[in-house]
């Protein structure tokens, strides 16, 4: 399926707060539509990763930036990026301007030229629709309450942590979301022509389900 204004790649771009299931509707889209997947917050984890593997600061700008100027995923061999701590890095380097600018021409190319020969690409972030690919196919905000997103992102963690509170996950996300909506550079934002998707009172099939409808519309348009 071609896009409607020419031989571009289908992209399907999912942005919003952490934890709303943008990666988990990101997945499911993927298989059922053929499309490449990129997480895009594996990038910002991947940097900040490097960045404390070495005891440095997430917030030494000119460290940071090197990191994303040398990001490779070969050198995250082992690394588990999907804590709290990690995810919190993340927000402070993807305040960085050198970082982002370092990181967008790969996930321009992925979304472009999608790997396998895929006919298209999802990539979910917080900035796919505004910045990265701002004529995508299709756009979703996906978001859910906090308490919500806490409680699944909570019952994501324990499973490896289960010291882990419920309550300071909630705090970590407020402070990470807060972080992401206020940079400067490409901040967390719905584009204009974003569906919103609250997943808050959804079951991940109603979510998908919701999703598939507004894309198989889209592609009825576009033919
Ligand atoms: N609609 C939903 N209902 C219940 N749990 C969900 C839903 N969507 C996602 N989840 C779960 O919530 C957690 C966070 O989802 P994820 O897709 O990783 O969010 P994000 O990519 O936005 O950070 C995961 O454990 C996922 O299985
Ligand atoms: N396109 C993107 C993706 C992630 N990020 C940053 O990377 C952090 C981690 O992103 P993530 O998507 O892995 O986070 P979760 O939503 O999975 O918790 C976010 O809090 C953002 O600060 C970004 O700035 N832009």
């Amino acid at each position: 399926m071609d896009k409607a204004s020419g031989n571009s790649s289908i992209v399907v771009a999912l942005d919003g707060p952490a934890a709303s299931g943008k990666g988990t509707l990101a997945r499911l889209i993927s298989d059922h539509y053929g499309l490449a997947y990129l997480d895009t917050g594996t990038l910002y984890r991947g940097v900040a990763w490097l960045v404390m593997r070495e005891g440095g600061d997430p917030a030494d700008r000119e460290r940071a930036a090197a990191a994303a100027r040398d990001y490779a995923i070969e050198k995250l061999s082992g690394a588990d990026i999907r804590t709290k701590e990690v995810g919190a890095a993340a927000s402070v380097v993807a305040a960085n301007s050198e970082v982002r600018a370092a990181l967008l021409d790969f996930q321009r190319r992925f979304a472009e030229t999608p790997p396998k020969n895929a006919v298209g690409a999802v990539l979910d972030g917080r900035d796919i629709g505004t910045v990265v690919c701002p004529d995508a196919t299709v756009k979703f905000f996906v978001t859910a309450s906090p308490k919500t997103r806490a409680h699944r992102r909570w019952l994501e963690l324990i499973e490896a942590r289960p010291e882990l509170q419920e309550s300071e996950i909630y705090q970590d996300l407020l402070e990470r979301d807060a972080r992401d909506a206020a940079r400067d550079d490409a901040p967390m934002a719905a584009a204009q022509d974003a569906e919103l998707l609250d997943t808050t009172h959804l079951s991940i099939d109603a979510a998908f389900a919701a999703a598939r409808r507004v894309i198989d519309g889209v592609f009825r348009r576009c033919g």
